[in-house]
């Protein structure tokens, strides 16, 4: 499939607005990997596909989790919409026949972020956050503050955000994110 093929399939997947963020991530995605001298094709992939599963509810998520023997724990339960991130993966796979388990981990842990994420997963997980068609405070902010840091102190900085705004807003927390949280303090 070419890049505008899945762009195309995309717009009928996510609409216009999520495809908007989603080139947004691509193209940081792109910067990123040029950066930190990362395959620029495997950042673009993960970055176009990233949310392929945005759309899908709340109910058909789970549904398809059990297909694809994806494990639900208790936080994917209470909170479906974060299972968008693994079955994006298992739907980049089917759907748009990407085969790099590179490609694929990125966009399975682009929300929570792991502990151990590659180059890559980093790079997606913070092109997701700071992709320029975001504008509120905290992201305008951590642009700015993230710009001469390295890219561990920089998905710190994205992962402890995401954090803080579950925590104000009374949200559980997966300690996926936490543990990824933990892995880039020093002490
Ligand atoms: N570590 C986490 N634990 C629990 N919920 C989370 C975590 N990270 C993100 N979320 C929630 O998952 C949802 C989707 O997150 P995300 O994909 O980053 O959203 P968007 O791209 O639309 O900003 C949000 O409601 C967010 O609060």
């Amino acid at each position: 499939m070419t890049e505008n093929q899945a762009i195309e399939k995309l717009s009928t997947m996510i609409g216009e607005k999520r495809l908007k963020h989603t080139l947004g991530v691509r193209d940081t995605a792109i910067d990123l990997a040029k950066k930190y001298d990362v395959d620029v094709e495997k950042a673009r992939w993960a970055g176009l596909l990233h949310d392929c599963a945005k759309r899908i509810s709340n109910n058909l998520l789970l549904q398809r989790a059990e297909e694809f023997g994806i494990v639900i724990d208790d936080i994917y339960k209470r909170v479906p919409t974060l299972l968008h991130a693994p079955i994006g993966a298992e739907i980049a796979k089917r759907e748009f026949g990407i085969d790099d388990v590179d490609i694929l981990n990125a966009i399975s842990l682009h929300t929570l972020g792991h502990k151990d994420m590659t180059t890559l997963d980093k790079i997606i997980f913070l092109a997701d956050y700071i992709e320029p068609n975001r504008d509120c405070e905290a992201i305008n902010q951590l642009r700015e503050s993230i710009k001469d840091k390295s890219l561990d102190e920089a998905v710190r900085l994205a992962c402890e955000n995401t954090l803080k705004y579950n925590l104000e807003e009374g949200r559980v927390i997966h300690p996926q994110s936490v543990e990824l949280r933990n892995s880039l303090i020093s002490n």
